[in-house]
């Protein structure tokens, strides 16, 4: 057999069209640069770049919009299922186990045409911010708000929450960060997303795969860890501190926001998610948590950028996607919980991708295991065995 690849780190999976990451620090959506699409795209033209393959002309981002309006009530399907949740789940949970649930009202449900895949897509991407401004809603007490379509998926997330529309900076934001966070080739979830479609299974299935796999923190809960972080630390005083014995101790524990599988720069998501931060951060006067996560960044760079590392051929340790959107999401007054979730609403677009383009590949993944247990023990019978010793 070839040799283990720990982390399947660096092993080809297949081809793909959709997405580039380059470890010297770029990222493109369909051959598109991530800084061009963040400065001048929306989200709804982000998705259907990565569903269609090309950017759209006006009548078809205008009527793709109105076929996601269209599908932003079928998520209300389960809204009694939500009222069933107890207010403390976990909204990953909870979102996970509504979309598991939703497939069961799809009446595409189990077909695997390319058609049936890009409608199913189409309802999924409406419904997953519907879900969770609904779920949010519950665990507040309050009763879930119809949406309004025609605010768009941003706005529409931001009304669903608050019961009012937002400021335009806010929804605009917030639609750059779904932007920057819609995909990124094989990472653990969309990949987990292809294994399970690449059997057979639906694409519903496939997101269930894809919210459970997001939501760890070496993944897609690495904002939420930054964040508790943030918030352990306290002030910027503190940050040395704290992060100096984490990162040079005897026991090492890693920096949440912080490293990454494929990048050996800094990541392209991250100066525009910084620079957002810096932007909330004067706008409501609360600089705090901009300025505390740019040190631990200056000093996490310093402290990775030693000798003994290079020559190892190491890079210093940069932040990752994750480490400013924490700031911004506080800023924006969304609750910490909330941070994963906001990650599934735009990664969907990612999974969607990836899950249609794999159905066309047809092919079952299924690597192997190097087996280093034991060989050809003797079956004792179970009256005969004594203390574990058999
Ligand atoms: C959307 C996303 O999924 S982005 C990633 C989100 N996850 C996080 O932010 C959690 C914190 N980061 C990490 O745990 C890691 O960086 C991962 C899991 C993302 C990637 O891990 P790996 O691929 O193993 O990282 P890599 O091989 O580049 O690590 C190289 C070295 O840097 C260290 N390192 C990497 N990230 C960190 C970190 N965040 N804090 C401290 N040290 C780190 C590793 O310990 C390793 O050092 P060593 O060889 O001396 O033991
Ligand atoms: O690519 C990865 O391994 C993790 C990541 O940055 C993402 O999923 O956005």
């Amino acid at each position: 057999m070839t040799a283990v690849a720990e982390g399947l780190r660096d092993v080809v999976i297949g081809t793909s069209t959709i997405c580039e990451v380059l470890p010297s620090g770029q990222l493109f959506y369909r051959g598109y640069n991530i800084h061009d699409l963040a400065d001048h795209s929306s989200f709804e033209e982000v998705v259907y770049l990565l569903w269609h393959g090309r950017l759209p002309t006006l009548a078809q981002l205008e009527r793709f919009k109105a076929q996601l309006q269209q599908e932003m009530a079928f998520a209300e399907n389960v809204f009694p299922l939500l009222k069933l949740f107890p207010k403390s789940a976990p909204p990953m949970d909870a979102l996970r186990t509504a979309v598991s649930a939703l497939g069961m009202f799809d009446a595409d449900n189990g077909i695997h045409t390319p058609e049936a895949n890009l409608r199913k897509s189409i309802r999924l991407q409406a419904a997953m911010p519907v879900l969770v401004a609904a779920f949010e809603r519950l665990r507040q007490g309050l009763e879930p708000i119809k949406p309004r379509p025609e605010l768009g998926i941003a706005g529409n997330f931001l009304y669903m929450l608050r019961g009012e529309e937002a400021d335009p900076l806010y929804t605009r934001t917030l639609d750059i960060d779904f932007i920057l966070h819609a995909d990124h080739e094989i990472n653990a979830s969309t990949f987990a997303t292809r294994v399970t479609v690449a059997t057979g299974a639906d694409i519903y299935a496939g997101i269930v795969s894809g919210i459970g796999t997001l939501s760890g923190p070496k993944h897609g809960a690495a904002a939420e860890e930054t964040m508790r972080m943030l918030l352990e630390i306290g002030d910027i005083s503190q940050v040395d501190a704290y992060i100096r014995p984490r990162l040079t101790g005897e026991k090492r524990i890693p920096i949440p926001g912080f490293g990454h599988a494929v990048y050996r720069a800094p990541d392209p998501r991250a100066q525009h998610l910084r620079e957002m931060s810096r932007k909330l951060g004067e706008l409501h006067n609360n600089l705090k948590w901009f300025e505390m996560t740019t040190a631990i960044e200056k000093l996490v760079e310093e402290l990775s950028n030693t000798p003994e590392r290079l020559a190892a051929g190491k890079q210093p340790i940069y932040a990752n996607v994750d480490c400013f959107s924490a700031s911004c999401y506080y800023v924006m007054g969304f609750p910490v919980h909330l941070y994963t979730p906001l990650f599934a609403i735009s990664r969907t677009a990612g999974w969607c991708a990836h899950m249609m383009e794999q159905i066309q590949h047809q092919k079952l993944i299924r690597p192997r295991a190097e087996y280093v247990g034991p060989h050809n023990l003797p079956y004792i019978p179970i009256a005969q065995r004594e203390n574990g010793i058999h």
